[in-house]
């Protein structure tokens, strides 16, 4: 490439740079082709990671559909189809009411029909609350049900007369104080103030009881993020709605296992530990400063991707950990310790416990499982993969790759028959996104195939949720469009909130710690509320503008009225012990005359009926719901009724104790949801 004098020419040089061109030509000619037919070169793979990555999701698509095709030719034609009712079992067994009106209620109704029409098949009583007040508090609307039904004992009356009859019969108690049949046979309920106002009183002197349910045993399974990966709004629900969900239970006394099924095993921890070697090698005698784990992770994937070699490693290096190999295991929870301090902080922000019991601890119960399945012969071998196809199911469970390594459905395979065996639960929950529900009911499927339990002795249930939205109803992403990073969202959200606190001017108010306080449980607070007021199987809009919104039904404004009725007793220097003495003079029994007292006392007695609905769908809006409407009822009472009398030099005249009590009794109520729904109260904001 030089002249005869061996000086380099630019004739030469231009013909190298044709040379160049040449090659470059024929090698795009070569991967347009490769393109062309569908199987592109690696190299120009390497080029276009999103073609990449679309590519190898098209391959298990493919192969997906290949099974689905195959398990679709295997069907048996579809039998005529019985319809079986589901099983109705009350996993919620109630034994003592308590305040729950509705089923004292029913109680007191099935024995009225039952002295009435003692001939009379046994027939559900329905009790309901009153949409207007006009009608009373309650309603029992059976007579119109039981008239049709009594003609087949042969007696032929009308609805109305059915009524009159059942109220008759009603044993009033201490509860009912008048009845009264309207329209086509409705019962009107009206409660004794009374009753209601014994209600109140026990509430200052023994506390916000609930009906005693017989004692069960939990497992909920929550929050469940994945190691060196960002934890994501995703699992903030999962955590959010799983540790209420946790306190629920255990507030009525359930025996709750916390689980944190963190995603800490499987190939990309043989990656992980193998780029950990050659970047730290001397990671067994120094704990390697590893701050930025996401960013390893990817450097780590980016080498196993495009170097033969490593990938082999990477491989070695699964196998070995799976075996427990010492030094492997160490790289390994090293690794794991960087995302766990991560989690952690997250939880204690958030007043969450957890135990954490990732994929990796059902390591040999996944060896055991896979063993009890082929020996049940429910495996079939598919091009090197184990699958199982659980009754009624339309995909089917792998529980081998063909590498031999196990997968996400392995371990919850794993998982149900640990809480089931093991941990000896009645009530397994799985809060888990909605996405994941044919993942979970296929494994619930496959346990009830094998005989782990029937859904008349257990219940197995998958808690799903929909995804969080930006304010433009898109995925939420930053602005930049990455994945919010939880630390930076709660961050913002005590930011946001301090910055709400001093516009009201908190901060001349409250001395610094509790200005402290008051932002951080403002901030969890409301993004708790935020995501708990929706019903949880709609996707959600997060809003820092609404959820820190003062006037609206948030966190923030709950907090500022629980306050407000905390400060009233305060601000009289009056103990609850002074006020259970003054009201000793009348057992304990709140005395309730102005109607705004009468409305209040009703909405404070209907906690135990909002508490066993909650459980029966855990839905916790309901629960939200509850609490705000306590504090707009309460907000009215106090709009009409004077509690605390003062003269013009603002010195206190006279105390209405019994107004008082049912502040007290408010407060107390609001936070025992707050307890429930994870929110922290503040005795001043
Ligand atoms: N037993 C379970 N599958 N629990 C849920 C695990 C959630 C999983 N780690 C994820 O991030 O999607």
């Amino acid at each position: 490439m030089s002249n005869s004098d061996g000086h380099f020419t630019a004739e030469d040089a231009a013909r190298v740079r044709l040379n160049e061109y040449n090659e470059l030509y024929e090698k795009l000619a070569h991967q347009l082709q490769s393109l062309q037919a569908g199987t592109p070169d690696e190299e120009l793979l390497d080029h276009l990671p999103a073609f990449k990555a679309s590519l190898a999701t098209n391959n298990k698509l493919k192969y997906r559909l290949e099974v689905l095709k195959k398990s679709v030719d295997a069907m048996p034609p579809p039998a005529k189809k019985t319809k079986k009712a589901a099983p109705k079992i009350n996993y919620v067994t109630v034994e003592d009411y308590g305040d729950s009106i509705v089923s004292r209620l029913r109680e007191i109704f099935a024995k009225a029909q039952a002295t009435a029409y003692p001939t009379a098949p046994v027939f559900p009583v329905v009790v309901t609350e009153t949409s207007n007040p006009k009608f009373g508090d309650y309603q029992c609307n059976s007579a119109l049900g039981l008239s049709k039904l009594l003609k087949t004992v042969n007696i032929n009356e009308a609805p109305p007369v059915v009524a009159k009859k059942i109220v008759a019969a009603v044993e009033k108690g201490d509860l009912i104080k008048e009845l009264e049949v309207a329209g086509p046979g409705f019962i009107n309920v009206h409660l004794q103030h009374d009753f209601i106002g014994a209600h109140v009183g026990s509430i200052l002197t023994a506390g916000v009881s609930s009906p005693k349910i017989t004692k069960r045993k939990a497992v909920v399974d929550f929050s469940a993020p994945n190691i060196a990966k960002e934890m994501h709004v995703g699992h903030l629900r999962s955590t959010i709605i799983g540790d209420s969900i946790c306190r629920l239970l255990e507030f009525v006394g359930f025996d709750v296992a916390r689980i944190n099924h963190v995603g800490d095993w499987g190939t990309q921890f043989g990656m992980l530990v193998a780029h950990l070697q050659d970047t730290f090698p001397n990671y067994l005698v120094e704990t390697p400063p590893i701050a930025d784990l996401q960013s390893f992770y990817k450097e780590s994937k980016q080498r196993f991707d495009a170097d033969k070699t490593f990938k082999a490693r990477a491989y070695e290096c699964v196998v070995k950990l799976q075996n427990f190999d010492e030094d492997i295991v160490k790289g390994w929870k090293l690794i794991c310790d960087v995302s766990r301090a991560d989690f952690n902080r997250i939880y204690q922000r958030l007043d969450v416990t957890i135990i954490e019991r990732g994929e990796s601890f059902y390591q040999q119960r996944m060896i055991d499982v896979v063993a009890e399945l082929d020996a049940a012969g429910v495996l079939k071998t598919e091009e090197g993969r184990r699958l199982m196809f659980p009754t009624d199911c339309t995909i089917p469970l792998t529980v081998v790759k063909s590498d031999g390594g196990f997968t996400y459905d392995t371990s919850d395979m794993a998982t149900i028959k640990h809480r089931i065996f093991e941990e000896k639960a009645d009530w397994l929950l799985y809060v888990v996104d909605a996405g994941q529900s044919l993942h979970l009911e296929t494994i619930y499927a496959a346990a009830r195939d094998l005989g782990y339990y029937t859904p008349e002795e257990k219940r197995v249930q998958h808690i799903g949720f929909g995804l969080v939205l930006g304010e433009d109803k898109k995925k939420f992403r930053t602005r930049a469009g990455d994945t919010v990073r939880l630390t930076e969202l709660l961050d913002e959200g005590v930011k946001r909130s301090e910055e709400k606190l001093r516009e009201k001017g908190r901060h001349e108010v409250l001395n610094e710690a509790e200005l402290a306080a008051a932002k951080e449980a403002v901030a969890y607070g409301c993004i708790k509320y935020a995501d708990l007021s929706h019903n949880r199987i709609n996707d959600y809009v997060f809003s820092f503008d609404r959820m820190l919104d003062d006037r609206g039904n948030t966190a923030v404004y709950l907090l500022y009225c629980y306050a407000r009725i905390r400060s009233i007793a305060r601000n009289a220097g009056l103990t609850r012990k002074d006020l259970n003495e003054k009201l000793a003079a009348q057992n304990g029994v709140i005395q309730l005359k102005h109607e705004a007292e009468v409305r209040l006392g009703k909405q404070i007695l209907k906690f135990a009926d909002t508490l066993l609905l909650v459980l029966d769908t855990l839905l916790l809006n309901t629960l939200c719901e509850y609490v705000y409407t306590l504090s707009t009822v309460y907000t009215d009472f106090y709009g009409f009724c004077q509690v605390i009398t003062k003269d013009k030099e603002g010195k206190i005249e006279s105390i209405d104790y019994n107004r008082l009590a049912l502040c007290e009794a408010t407060a107390d109520t609001m936070a025992a949801c707050f307890k429930i729904l994870g929110i922290r109260t503040l005795e001043k904001i």
